[in-house]
């Protein structure tokens, strides 16, 4: 097997709360390869923008422990400085919020020309403005030429994000971030947002990570995902397992709470309670369990692991085996049992 362009192991990043930490991100180990989406969802709090901050090491304050491996390079806690280097370079961060990304009193051109010339220093003034344009043209902003001499607050909230896009692709980073890429936008220009994405990454061959609690941009966009609940990974399966045969009792729980078109699904099912504070997260055992009081303790296991059902399909705890929804009539979870 080739060796991935990103390799997590054991990755721990706590914050200080009070006089102790808290890890946000818990003993998680993933790996991206070139050329791939992952997708790494969860409700707010499960902590997936801490684990892509810590890659992108933008948490100052964090404590992180465990490995970052970037191209067999261990990344994890090198000084800011060092770490300049790679950011925005070979490793890149699309953020959810185009317009606190963006600063507000410079023009659009200006704004990328700062992170290509941080890493191409020698590139002449006039090269880098024809590049920018052509850039600019990259992520289907009409009249680039103008727009290149605009202020962000007079564009869009789509063309904002295309902007955002453009900056991170500067410098054809290996590896991209992308934090809930287009939360903020509206459904058509989400679409569009994501097809462009989708072409980029196919072009420049980079790894992806992509951050989102929304599973249609999942089904949409991701080779892999990884369900992440309260700091820790649940399930980990290619897209198509995911969505057909999804086992950790939280990701069935995801899916079964959005409405599909065409499926036979005519009931959805709600999520009860939300994640834990940081603070009050569950640390021993299954930490699901709690939203699935239903289900007899006797069915997670002590120290729930990482299990491998079929090639590439991990799920935590054996709880799985054991699940349904309340929904659910007898008769229905014993022909569920019978079959698995
Ligand atoms: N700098 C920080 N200091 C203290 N706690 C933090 C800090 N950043 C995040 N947290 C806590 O860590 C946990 C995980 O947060 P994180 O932002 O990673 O979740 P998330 O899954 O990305 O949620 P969202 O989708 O809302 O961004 C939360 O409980 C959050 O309050």
């Amino acid at each position: 097997m080739s060796n991935p362009l990103l390799e997590i192991k054991n990755l721990k990043t706590s914050f200080r709360i009070g006089e102790e930490y808290y890890a946000a991100v818990d003993d998680v180990s993933l790996n991206v390869n070139k050329n791939e989406v992952l997708a790494i969802v969860g409700e707010s709090g499960s902590g997936k923008s801490a684990l892509a901050f810590s890659v992108m090491g933008l948490h100052n304050r964090a404590k992180i422990e465990g490995d970052i491996n970037f191209k067999g390079r261990n990344i994890a806690n090198l000084p800011f400085k060092e770490m300049n280097k790679f950011r925005g370079k070979e490793l890149s961060m699309i953020f959810q919020d185009p317009l606190t990304a963006l600063n507000p009193l410079m023009e659009v051109g200006r704004q990328i020309d700062e992170v290509l010339t941080l890493h191409n220093k020698n590139m002449p003034k006039s090269k880098r403005k024809n590049y920018i344009i052509e850039l600019l043209e990259r992520v289907e902003i009409p009249r680039p030429k103008h727009v290149y001499n605009q202020f962000p607050h007079e564009l869009s909230g789509g063309m904002r994000q295309r902007v955002i896009i453009a900056i991170a692709i500067a410098n054809q980073p290996e590896l991209l971030i992308a934090d809930e890429p287009t939360t903020a936008l509206d459904v058509t220009i989400q679409a569009q947002i994501l097809d462009l994405m989708r072409e980029l990454k196919d072009d420049l061959g980079s790894g992806v990570i992509l951050i989102t609690h929304d599973l249609g941009v999942v089904a949409e966009m991701a080779d892999r995902v990884a369900v992440m609940y309260a700091g820790e990974i649940v399930e980990v399966a290619d897209v198509k397992t995911l969505f057909e045969d999804p086992k950790h009792p939280y990701t069935r729980s995801l899916l079964s709470s959005i409405p599909l078109v065409d499926s036979a699904q005519d009931k959805l099912h709600v999520i009860h309670g939300i994640v834990p504070s940081l603070k009050h997260l569950p640390r021993q055992g299954c930490r699901f369990s709690a939203r699935i009081p239903w289900i007899d303790a006797s069915a997670h296991e002590e120290h729930p692991e990482l299990h491998e059902i079929s090639p590439g399909h991990f799920v935590r705890c054996t709880c799985y085996k054991h699940f349904y929804f309340p929904e659910e009539s007898k008769e229905e979870q014993n022909h569920d049992t019978a079959q698995s």
